[in-house]
């Protein structure tokens, strides 16, 4: 598995002394100046470069969706890998917007989906058990997810991107996405259980009783191994998406954190390995409940709250270009001693 060490923090006083110096009032720039920081010292130098910018988005079935946690069937999974694959979907549509390289991985869909140059194929399974009853996965496929998500990063990182957006594709992955929350962040269910794809008040209901009987039947608890939880709870897709998020921390890549489904899968990696939260940037924070209480729990601060309930990555490709902007005003802006004018004297508040 992956081996992620904490940001060397010597250069974080130079850093903060250029975002210091430029021509703007003191910490004017707002959370730019964090992303900026963050990203100098992920890159270790005060110039730092998004390369290559790419989203991968991970698509695999649930057995749980044949519990009616969704207001959609199954079918729709491959159906909107069909859509992607063919430029339709909102994520195509901000990738081309931004020049973001889309690939999309075949985690385990419930169909055999030809060759499209896009696509890269790494199913574990045609989608997990459901959990009420049993596991989703087996500890071999766990494995076999993970490693295949280190892959996907490692090649798109040798193609020269430094810097990788996750996002999803599995109608029922909210119900993987509130257990795994729910656990990994020590929160109770109900807290973490939204409506996903437009479930009504009852819907909502049932989808909490299925949960809570999936958990009463487990009988994990939040001490237990969060591999177990992963096995248990979790999807290919998800399982695959902490493994290519590991990998990209350990590259010094920087990681790009969509919504609640994304952030579950960022919580099994931090669980295993906590120093990926200096690589993270957290794009905005969905409308499902539970996704803030993630955000809270990593004391993340979200780029963008734009009420987005979509997945795919949509958050993730929306932020890129503030990102974008933080490293330029970083390279590009004049400090007070470029422009001439004497910070002392000059720019001082009266
Ligand atoms: C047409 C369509 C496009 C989507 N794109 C992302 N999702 C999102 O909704 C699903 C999770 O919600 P739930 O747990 O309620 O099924 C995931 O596939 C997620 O990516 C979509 C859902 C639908 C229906
Ligand atoms: O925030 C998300 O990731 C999300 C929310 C609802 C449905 N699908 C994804």
């Amino acid at each position: 598995m992956a081996s992620i060490k904490p940001c060397n923090r010597d250069i974080l006083s130079a850093i903060q002394h250029k975002i210091d110096h430029k021509t703007k009032p003191l910490g004017a720039l707002g959370g730019l100046e964090e992303i900026a920081l963050q990203v100098a010292l992920i890159q270790q130098t005060d110039t730092p470069h998004l390369t290559k910018p790419s989203m991968v988005v991970f698509a695999a079935d649930h057995g749980i969706a044949r519990e009616g946690v969704s207001a959609f069937p199954q079918e729709v999974t491959v159906q909107m890998v069909q859509n992607f694959l063919h430029g339709g979907a909102a994520i195509n549509v901000f990738c081309k917007q931004h020049d973001i390289e889309l690939h999309i991985v075949d985690a385990g869909v419930n169909a055999d989906l030809p060759k499209y140059p896009n696509l890269i194929q790494k199913p574990v399974g045609k989608g997990t058990a459901s959990f009420l009853s049993g596991k989703a996965m087996s500890l071999e496929a766990c494995g076999q997810a993970l490693k295949s998500g280190e892959e996907v990063t490692l090649k798109i990182s040798q193609s020269g991107s430094n810097i990788i957006g996750f996002g999803e594709m599995g109608i029922g992955n909210t119900s993987s996405a509130s257990i795994l929350t729910s656990m990994l962040c020590r929160l109770p269910l109900r807290d973490c259980v939204g409506k996903g794809t437009g479930l009504n008040e009852s819907q909502w209901q049932k989808k909490v009783d299925v949960l809570q009987e999936a958990l009463d039947f487990h009988q994990l608890s939040p001490e237990s191994d969060s591999i177990d939880i992963l096995t248990t709870f979790g999807g290919f897709e998800i399982a695959m998406m902490a493994g290519a998020m590991m990998k990209a921390a350990e590259l010094g890549m920087v990681v790009l954190v969509d919504g609640f489904i994304a952030t579950s899968a960022f919580l099994v990696a931090h669980a295993l390995q906590p120093a990926i939260l200096d690589y993270a940037i957290f794009c905005h924070v969905s409308e499902e409940p539970g996704h803030k209480k993630a955000l809270d729990f990593l004391k993340a601060k979200p780029i963008l709250h734009l009420n987005m309930r979509l997945g795919e990555g949509t958050g993730a490709a929306v932020a890129y270009p503030v990102i974008q902007s933080a490293v330029n005003f970083l390279n590009e802006m004049a400090s007070f001693e470029e422009a001439g004018v004497s910070e002392k004297d000059e720019v001082k508040p009266v």
